[in-house]
């Protein structure tokens, strides 16, 4: 008995998903021309397959969980549930018009047509919003709609902003935000269910070491009690005794976000030859 997870074909999730499974000991063979491939290690089987279907697959129990994109669940899979969020591919889905057009609330979108590929996330809104709108269903390049005359607004996915800039749009509002998650078919055996247990304690145990840093330092003994104040350690930090007489190494764990607030304390405080270095795993 295998595990079969879907991972998008190809496109914008399909290599950090890969990555992940590599991250967690999971080793697959020959990923890029066969559709299904089996881990050597492991007891899963990889379905590579186009984003837009997998929800269904799920559904149907063809896939047993998959690495997809929130924002598809949201449009095509609300009945699916996330069992891990996997913190890549964030994104937004959210309204765009063009830059000169003025825009004051959700109501300015009455009565307009609005090109997008995600139909039911905007329907969605706009009820929520009691706007009436037309839609217009596009696949992609969904951006250059109001350049030639097919819609009045758009929404699609929003990252770095660049592709609203270069098409002379602005966004006007955010739907969902989202990122990659891994969300699972609705009834798991309790085998599958097992498996899946032990696919999600690797997640957890990468995921985890790429927030945190270990960090060491230097200081005189009399600034130790200080500077370990200040760090907001796993536990109680390791303390060894330098060759140099009256002077201490300290080693611990910290989230990587928090090492940028509490470095500049660290020094003054008398921290020295600080490192910080990148953790593979991590159990707790
Ligand atoms: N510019 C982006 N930045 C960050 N994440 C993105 C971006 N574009 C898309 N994503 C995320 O990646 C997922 C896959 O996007 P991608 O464009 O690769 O595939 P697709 O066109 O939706 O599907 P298909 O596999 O059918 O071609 C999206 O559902 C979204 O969650
Ligand atoms: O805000 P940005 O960083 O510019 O990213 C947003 C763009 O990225 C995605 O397109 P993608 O490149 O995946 O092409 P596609 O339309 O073929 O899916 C999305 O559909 C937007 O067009
Ligand atoms: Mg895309």
């Amino acid at each position: 008995m295998k595990l079969k997870i879907a991972i998008q074909k190809s496109g914008r999730l399909n290599e950090q998903s890969l990555k992940l499974l590599k991250d967690c000991g999971i080793y697959i063979d020959n990923g890029r021309d066969q559709l299904k491939v089996s881990a050597t290690n492991f007891p899963m089987e990889v379905l590579f397959l186009r984003n837009g279907d997998i929800p269904q697959y799920l559904r149907d129990g063809v896939a047993d969980l998959a690495i997809i994109g929130e924002n598809l669940l949201y449009e095509k899979g609300e009945d699916l549930s996330i069992v891990e969020r996997l913190g890549f591919s964030k994104c937004r889905v959210s309204i765009a018009i063009p830059k000169n057009e003025f825009y004051h609330s959700v109501d300015d979108l009455q009565g307009k047509k609005i090109a997008t590929s995600y139909p039911n996330t905007v329907q969605k809104f706009l009820k929520k919003h009691q706007v009436e709108a037309e839609l217009h269903k596009i696949s992609g390049s969904v951006e250059i709609a109001p350049n030639i005359g097919l819609a009045d607004a758009i929404c699609d996915i929003v990252s770095s902003g660049s592709t609203l800039f270069k098409n002379n749009l602005k966004e006007t509002e955010i739907i969902l935000k989202s990122e990659a998650v891994l969300a699972t078919s609705p009834n798991l055996s309790n085998e599958k269910a097992e498996l899946l247990a032990k696919l999600q304690f690797r997640i957890q145990t990468v995921l985890k070491a790429k927030e945190s840093k270990y960090v060491l330092l230097n200081a005189p003994n009399n600034k130790i009690d200080q500077i370990i104040s200040i760090l907001p350690g796993m536990k109680s930090p390791t303390l060894l005794p330098l060759a140099k007489e009256g002077w201490s190494s300290l080693h611990t764990v910290i989230q990587q976000e928090k090492f940028w607030e509490i470095i500049d304390e660290l020094k003054l405080a008398g921290a020295e030859g600080i490192l910080v270095c990148p953790i593979e795993k991590m159990v707790i």
